[in-house]
C-alpha cells in the first residue's frame, strides 16, 4: 500500500528531526514538514494542542498534525507545563533548577502531546506520551531545549546525555508518536 503522506507543521528543526528519526524504518508514512507561524492560545496542553492543530489545518487547508511538549514539575502542580518554552528562554536550565529550590521534590515529567487533524473544519484528535523524570543541574550537550536537566527515571541520565538512539527509543515523543501512527494505521 502506498506510505499515507503526513505533513509536520512546526517551527522546531529538533522536534522535526527527532519525528524523522522515529519514524525513519516505518514504511507506512512519508512525513513532509511546514514551518507555519501558528498561534499558540494560553490554556491547558490539550487546549492548546487542539487549537493550535485546528488553525494549522486551516492555514494549510489539509490534513495535518501538530506536536506541542510539555515540562511539568511536581512541586508546581504541573507548571511550567505548555508553558516550558518561556520559562527556558528568560530563566535558562540555572533558573529552572533555581525555580525548584525550597520545594521538597524535584520530580518532574515530560509531556508530548500530538495532534491529527483530518482537514479544516474536522475536529483534531490528541495522542500524549510521557516520561518521569526528575529536573537536575544540567548533564550533557547543550543542544536541544531542556535535555541536559532532565533525567529520565531508572537510567541516571539526562536526555542530553543519551545518543539520539536512545532518547528515541523511550521518550515522551516516541511514545506520542507510537499511539498516533496506531491510530493512523487502523484509520488506512
Ligand atoms: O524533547 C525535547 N527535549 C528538550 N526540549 C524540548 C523537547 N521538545 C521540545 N523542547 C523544547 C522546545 C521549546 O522550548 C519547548 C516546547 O515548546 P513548543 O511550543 O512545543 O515547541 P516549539 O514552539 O519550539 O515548536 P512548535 O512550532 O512545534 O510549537 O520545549
Ligand atoms: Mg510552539
Amino acid at each position: 500500500m502506498a506510505p499515507q503522506k503526513l505533513v509536520f507543521v512546526t517551527g522546531n528543526r529538533m522536534k522535526l528531526q527527532e519525528v524523522k528519526a522515529i519514524l525513519d524504518t516505518n514504511t507506512d508514512f512519508e512525513l513532509t514538514s511546514q514551518d507555519l507561524d501558528v498561534p499558540e492560545l494560553q490554556g491547558t496542553t490539550e487546549e492548546i494542542a487542539r487549537e493550535k492543530c485546528r488553525r494549522a489545518a486551516e492555514l494549510l487547508q489539509g490534513p495535518c498534525i501538530t506536536e506541542d511538549t510539555a515540562l511539568c514539575f511536581e512541586a508546581l502542580n504541573g507548571l511550567p507545563g505548555p508553558y516550558i518554552k518561556h520559562f527556558l528562554k528568560d530563566l535558562g536550565l540555572d533558573g529552572l533548577n533555581t525555580l525548584l529550590q525550597g520545594f521538597p521534590t524535584n520530580a518532574a515529567w515530560a509531556m508530548c502531546t500530538f495532534a491529527y487533524s483530518a482537514g479544516p473544519g474536522s475536529e483534531p484528535i490528541l495522542f500524549e506520551g510521557r516520561v518521569p523524570g526528575r529536573i537536575v543541574p544540567a548533564r550533557g550537550a547543550e543542544k536541544f531545549g531542556w535535555n541536559p536537566i532532565f533525567e529520565v527515571e531508572d537510567t541516571g541520565k539526562t536526555f542530553a546525555e543519551m545518543t539520539e538512539d536512545e532518547k528515541n527509543s523511550i521518550s515522551h515523543r516516541y511514545r506520542a508518536l507510537e499511539k498516533l501512527t496506531t491510530f493512523l494505521r487502523a484509520q488506512s
